[in-house]
């Protein structure tokens, strides 16, 4: 649905966006995470012509967004809604007069707005709030009429930029729900910006991870979180300390299995002593992910892997901290 390739961007000399390559399905919520200055928002803003790009190709449905002409571009932007962290609302206008807006801009009918506006309303669950202003309404109600708006006229991708950052995390949890509601009801694909990897953990079923203006990883957000990639280190830092001496066996637990009693039995079964060098456990969605890494002596490490291996357990070897 949307294909970047090699994309270049810059402002005067400076290069911001470098060599970016991502391809992002139909129906798919797709994450791009990265710190502040990553580039992130330019590439969105890249994706809906509102920036154009040196080199590369961008293509949002086989259409190269750079080759569009005014009358494409409009039509490009009527099928990209999109959202931001700080909502854009206008404060005289009523929450009904806002989710409108975008349907007078193109004409449509008083009646076909009425009730365009008031079922997106109802899917965002503030019906009862048609006539109040933005000023009366919560962070997350602000929100709730920004996406209704975005929705209105029916866009295949919606756009979010850090729409969850200004949010308190419960507040932030009940949007994040609905735009997932959203995806699955309408089919729409989402393209969710953020810095805060919660919001990548709770609803991204794929996630693009940025640094510098480069795509440094895509991965399914399961593995990302699952394997401990270069990726996410680079977010999260790599805090894991293992001890000097010993061989330290990095045990990843999969999803599957992260609540049985794997170490306790193996364990028992070897009969073995063992320290714990590190340990990180994360709930991801329903399940627990995460991975430990234990010191044994030298002379039963052989065992222990043979263990796993035959277990399917996923491990590696870290190398000692000197
Ligand atoms: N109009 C502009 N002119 C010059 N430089 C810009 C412009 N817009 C952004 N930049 C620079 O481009 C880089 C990427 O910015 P961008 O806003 O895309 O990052 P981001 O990952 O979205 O970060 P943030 O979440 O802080 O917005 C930054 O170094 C920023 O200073």
């Amino acid at each position: 649905m949307i294909k970047i390739q090699n994309l270049n961007k810059y402002y005067g000399n400076t290069q911001i966006l470098k060599n970016v390559d991502m391809e992002i399905s139909k129906g798919e919520i797709f994450g791009i995470i990265g710190h502040s200055g990553a580039g992130k928002s330019t590439l969105l803003r890249c994706i809906n012509g509102l920036e154009d790009y040196r080199d590369g190709s961008l293509t949002v449905e086989g259409q190269e967004v750079k080759d569009l002409n005014e009358k494409q571009i409009r039509e490009l932007r009527k099928n990209l809604g999109m959202i931001f962290q700080h909502f854009s609302l206008l404060e005289r206008k009523t929450v009904f007069e806002n989710v409108a807006l975008p349907l007078e801009c193109f004409k449509y009918s008083k009646a076909e707005i009425e009730k365009r506006v008031m079922n997106l309303l109802e899917l965002v669950g503030l019906a009862d709030k048609r006539d109040a202003k933005p000023r009366n309404l919560s962070g997350g109600q602000k929100q709730r009429v920004a996406i209704a708006r975005a929705l209105a006229l029916e866009p295949k991708v919606l756009l979010c930029d850090e729409a969850t950052s200004a949010l308190d995390p419960n507040t932030t949890k009940s949007i994040l729900a609905l735009l997932q509601d959203i995806n699955e009801k309408m089919n729409i694909t989402i393209i969710v910006v953020t810095h805060q990897m919660e919001v990548v953990k709770q609803i991204c079923t794929k996630v693009a991870v940025m640094e510098g203006g480069r795509v440094l990883e895509i991965e399914d957000t399961e593995d990302l979180f699952l394997n401990n990639t270069e990726g996410l280190k680079a977010l999260m830092g790599d805090e894991q300390i293992v001890l000097p001496e010993g061989t330290n066996i990095k045990i990843i637990f999969p999803k599957e299995i992260a609540n049985e009693n794997i170490i306790t039995n193996m364990a028992r079964t070897l009969d073995f002593d063992f320290n714990i060098s590190y340990g990180k456990l994360e709930k991801f969605r329903e399940d627990v992910l995460g991975s430990l890494i234990i010191t044994v002596k030298d002379h039963y490490a052989n065992a222990v892997k043979r263990y796993l291996d035959e277990r399917n357990i996923k491990w590696e070897e870290i190398k000692n901290d000197k």
